[in-house]
Order: structure tokens, then sequence, then C-alpha cells
């Protein structure tokens, strides 16, 4: 069964294309990331599978179910690039993850022990159990990232979108990062993820997308980044037991440093 299926798709904004006939699906179980340069349509794509954006045309099926009539959105946990600059209300750890469970429980019903034990589930499988009732502004942004997931994972999803996770994240955090969805997809999930560059992230995938001015120009295997071979260090040692993979620039170097 597909979790996802977008069949040419299109989304202008003001009157611009900034996707073009895009068609790709994820089944069910599958880790796929959707890659690309800055400004290539990536977070567009997924905004507009989450319906936060209108289609110009073409369909989305989420489940199964047409977009326009799905309902069960609990069933998907969606991961954003970062927290937001902040309300000014020093929200706790906690507190931020069990907002994840609200789309579950209804959110004129009081929280049961279910969801607090989610929340504490969640929180202890992205390793941040122990600061539960720490302002999330205390965290470091790797940190902050990890309470995102856990806020998506408290919700119990079947399918979990996520908008480069690990970007401008330190390396222990991708790693964590990189086991939690390990987890997750071995549970059963499936994952959706955007990635600038997929670090530690890259054994999960299964399936890559690549856009490129708002078209798709490449689906399959995860590509190596163009120039891998020719790049400082790499001396070709490697057996060459599976077959060359395609090289598509997925990473370049066109990214402006995070303030
Ligand atoms: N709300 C908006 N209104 C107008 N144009 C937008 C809006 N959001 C994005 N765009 C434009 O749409 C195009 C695609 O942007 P999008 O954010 O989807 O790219 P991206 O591949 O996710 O880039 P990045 O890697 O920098 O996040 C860009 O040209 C961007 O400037």
């Amino acid at each position: 069964m597909s979790v996802v299926a977008v069949r040419h798709g299109a989304v202008t904004y003001g009157g611009r294309h900034v996707l073009r006939d895009v068609s790709f699906e994820v089944a069910t179980g599958q880790v796929v990331a959707i890659l690309g340069a800055n400004g290539s349509g990536k977070s567009t794509l997924v905004r507009t599978i989450l319906g936060l954006v209108p289609l110009a045309g073409g369909e989305i099926d989420l489940f199964g179910t047409p977009r326009a009539r799905f309902r069960t959105w609990a069933r998907i946990g969606y991961v954003p690039q970062r927290i937001g600059a902040g309300s000014g209300v020093p929200a706790t750890v906690g507190e931020v993850v069990a907002s994840g469970r609200l789309a579950r429980r209804g959110i004129f019903r009081p929280a049961r022990a279910a969801d607090r034990d989610a929340v504490r589930a969640a929180l202890e499988d992205v390793g941040l159990l122990d600061r539960i009732n720490d302002p999330v502004t205390t965290l470091s942004g790797g940190q902050q990232q990890r309470t995102l997931i856990a806020r998506a994972l408290a919700g119990r999803p079947d399918l979990l979108v996520l908008d480069e996770p690990t970007a401008g994240v330190d390396a222990a955090s991708q790693e964590a990062f990189a086991a939690v969805l390990g987890r997750f997809a071995e549970r059963g999930g499936t994952i959706l993820l955007v990635a600038h560059e997929l670090g530690p992230l890259e054994p999960l995938i299964d399936k890559a997308v690549v856009v490129h001015d708002g078209r798709i120009a490449y689906e399959g295997r995860v590509p190596e980044p163009a120039g891998h071979h020719a790049a400082p260090g790499h001396d070709h040692v490697h057996p060459h037991a599976e077959p060359e993979r395609p090289a598509i620039c997925v990473a370049p170097t066109d990214r402006l440093p995070a303030n």
C-alpha cells in the first residue's frame, strides 16, 4: 500500500511555478529522502503533501485517501526544521512533547496515563527524559531537534515527515537522530524526510527522490555526491562489488551559513 502518492503535482506561488508535474510514491515501511539544492522545492513538496500548501494541479493521496478527504492526521507526525523563534512562553521539554498527543486525545480531554506514558517513552527514545522539566530554550540546537522528533513520536504516528532534521545539528545529535529513526523504521514506521546532506541517515534510506528546479530529476538509490571520487582523501580503495551509483549533485555548496 502506498502511504503517500503524488501524481502530477503542481504548485505555484503568486503565479510562479515552484513544483511541476511531480509524481512519486512512498510505500508502507519505506524510508524516502527528498534531496536537492537550496530553493529546488523540497520543503514546498512536503508542505504540500501535509496540506499546508494548496495544489495548483495534480493529486495527492495519503494512506490511500485523497488528501482533501483525509482526516486521520494523527497518523502523521511532522518534524519541522526548527522550534519556532518562540512565543515568549518558556515551555518545558515535557510540554512540547505532550503537545504531540493533542491530535490523539482531542484538545479538551485532559491527559491520561497513556498520554503521559507516550511522552516519557518518546523522550526516552531520543535520550532526553532527564530534561523533561527543563525549558526547551535551555537545550542545544540538536537537543531541540530531538525534542521535536519526540513530539512527533509521542503521537504514535504511522508516517514521520521530517524537514531537514539534521541541518546545522552537531555530529552526536545526528547519530542520535539516525538511531531514533532507525528504531521507528524497524517497528514498521514509514519515513519521508527532506535533506540537504544525509550524513549518518544515509544507511536508512530505501529511496532517494531528487528535486531540481521544481521537477523530479531522479528517483532511485541514494546518489553519490558529484565530485565524490575527486574529493581529497578519496583513495579509491573500495572494492567495486556493488554497481556504481549514479552521481548526482545532492550536496552543493551553495548553502548559506546558519545564523
Ligand atoms: N511562501 C512562499 N511564497 C513565495 N515563494 C516561496 C514561498 N516559499 C518558498 N518559495 C519559493 O519557492 C521555491 C522553492 O522553495 P523551497 O523552500 O520549497 O525550496 P527548498 O528546496 O526546500 O529549499 P531549502 O533547501 O533552502 O529549504 C524557492 O524559489 C522559494 O523562494
